[in-house]
């Protein structure tokens, strides 16, 4: 079942006298449980696509559907209250508040929840900090952490609010090889044991490796979807040999058989 739609979406910005085309006639259905990567040179419209799916911005035209309700129409309002129960955000710079400590920021998105107790919201921070492995640091600011606990820090202030859908715009582009990995392991975890669907914006080839679906945008436009969930048991090196049998793939170059 789809948790995401869009039909014919169009998003345009105005630039002084100029029109920015920035996604031209996108359809697209994400099924709930995806781990889906969005790759695509820079300035082909995967911030703009994510904004969209995040009802950060609205559509110039065309409709989108999140958890089966039409979001065209919503005052800001009402997106706002959508976009805090359904989604959640993770971004390349982490974005924590630095005065905050690892506990606070996780619970900072919760505030905003007035049918949950003080004690309700402290478990839910406990528990999540536990899942990314942070309850040792739980009173520690962003500061007093690296890189990667920080990204885990946002992971677990994103999945705080139980939310559908995890948005993730590069988040492996601020880490080191290795640390990116882990987090990259963890959202794969996450994934697998509650179901939550996450959707990335990436350059990073091991994220479009690890995606059971990945979606290559260029000028605005969908020009490739690779993997549907079929593919989802196949690893990436198992897609590789499928798709380029030793014979034909004699002479090609190691990343034919993938796509950047
Ligand atoms: N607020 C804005 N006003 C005007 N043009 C914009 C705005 N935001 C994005 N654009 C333009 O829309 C197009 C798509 O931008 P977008 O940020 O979605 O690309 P991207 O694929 O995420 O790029 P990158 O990988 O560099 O982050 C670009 O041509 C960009 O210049």
């Amino acid at each position: 079942m789809s948790i995401v739609r869009l039909e014919h979406v169009f998003k345009e910005y105005t630039l002084g006298e100029q029109q920015v085309c920035a996604l031209n006639d996108i359809s697209l259905s994400i099924e709930d449980g995806s781990f889906m990567a969005i790759a695509g040179p820079s300035g082909s419209g995967k911030s703009t696509l994510l904004n969209l799916i995040g009802c950060i911005d609205t559509p110039s035209l065309g409709k989108i559907f999140i958890d089966h309700q039409d979001i065209s129409g919503r005052t800001p309002d009402e997106l706002s209250d959508l976009r805090a129960r359904a989604i959640g955000f993770i971004f390349q710079t982490f974005n924590l508040f630095p005065v905050l400590s690892a506990a606070e920021n996780v619970e900072y998105p919760l505030l905003q929840f007035k049918e949950l107790s003080v004690t309700e919201r402290r478990s839910r921070v406990s528990k999540y900090l536990a899942i990314v492995g942070l309850s040792r640091f739980a009173r520690h600011r962003p500061n007093q952490l690296s890189g990667g606990q920080r990204q885990r820090v946002a992971i677990a202030r994103a999945l705080a609010t139980q939310p559908k859908i995890v948005l993730a715009d590069e988040p492996t582009a601020n880490l080191d090889h290795k640390t990116g990995e882990g987090i990259l392991q963890l959202m794969k975890d996450i994934n697998g044991s509650f179901r939550t669907t996450f959707i990335f914006s990436t350059h990073d080839r091991r994220v479009m490796e690890m995606a059971n679906r990945l979606v290559r945008i260029e000028d605005g436009q969908i020009v490739r979807h690779e993997a549907e969930e079929q593919e989802t048991s196949l690893s990436a090196k198992q897609r590789r040999e499928r798709d380029n049998p030793p014979d034909r793939a004699a002479g090609q170059s190691e990343t034919d058989g993938t796509q950047t």
